[in-house]
């Protein structure tokens, strides 16, 4: 990343310690990470060595127990909070992707991306227009109207992609976005997700085991035994 872009994300020594005396388990032994607008990061790790524990503090979820975390610059974590309201800062600054795509049943397809517009208080209009143009750019806008239910898999994750974003959020966190999908809707996932991007200067970092996608990124952060190693692909 270069030097004078300020970092959509930055981790500074992020420690997180889960309980105390001798069953405490250090998930998070200072982890540093610097990410960029518009940049799209691998951060792939053996299983328990602190990928969720790190999506979960930067997505406000759980409370680090020291070290620094910057959006944009702004100090959002020195040792404790220092935003008052994290459910503001959850749903305006950050958007998750999960393995599921958690579509609420509910509600037809548009009115899934809308909820959160609506949330952050435009207007229905508004709202659903907005998830309407994240839709036609996801290539779902034919299913708008549809019980997410009733859509594939592959629609299912486009539709959770343009929730994520429906806030335009600088951040977006993908915890195994590709799992459930085969290859080449693996691959398609990664693409918009890197469109995205490109096209809106979000940071997106996405935790993975699929070997299929885990090429696709410049650079790759390992994380092992709470601590993170980058490595640098130069595709
Ligand atoms: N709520 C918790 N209480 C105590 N220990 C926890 C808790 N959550 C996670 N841990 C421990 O913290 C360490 C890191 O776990 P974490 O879930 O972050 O790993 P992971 O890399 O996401 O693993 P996986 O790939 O299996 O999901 C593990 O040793 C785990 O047992």
């Amino acid at each position: 990343m270069a030097d004078n872009t300020t970092p959509a994300i930055e981790l500074r020594g992020l420690c997180k310690r889960y309980g105390s005396g001798d069953t405490a388990v250090d998930a998070l032994k200072g982890v540093d990470m610097r990410i960029a607008p518009g940049e799209v990061v691998g951060l792939v790790g053996p299983s328990g060595s602190g990928k969720s524990t790190l999506l979960k503090c930067l997505g406000a979820v759980i409370d680090p127990t020291a070290g620094q975390m910057f959006l944009g610059g702004e100090a959002i974590f020195d040792g404790v909070w220092k935003v008052k309201d994290l459910r503001t800062l959850r749903r305006d600054r950050i958007g998750f992707v999960f393995q599921a795509p958690y579509l609420i049943p509910f509600l037809d397809v548009t009115d899934n991306v809308a909820l959160l517009p609506m949330l952050a208080g435009k207007s229905n209009k508004e709202a659903r227009r907005r998830a309407l143009e994240l839709l036609e750019a996801l290539d779902v806008a034919h299913r708008a109207k549809s019980n997410p239910a009733l859509l594939s898999g592959g629609e299912q994750q486009r539709v959770s992609i343009a929730r994520a974003l429906a806030n335009n959020p600088p951040v977006i966190l993908a915890d195994e976005p590709t799992a459930p999908l085969d290859g080449e809707r693996a691959l398609a996932v990664v693409k918009i997700l890197n469109d995205m991007a490109q096209q809106h200067q979000t940071a997106i970092i996405v935790v993975t085991h699929d070997e299929k996608i885990i090429p696709t990124f410049k650079r790759l952060y390992h994380i092992r035994d709470g601590k993170t190693y980058e490595e640098s692909v130069g595709k």
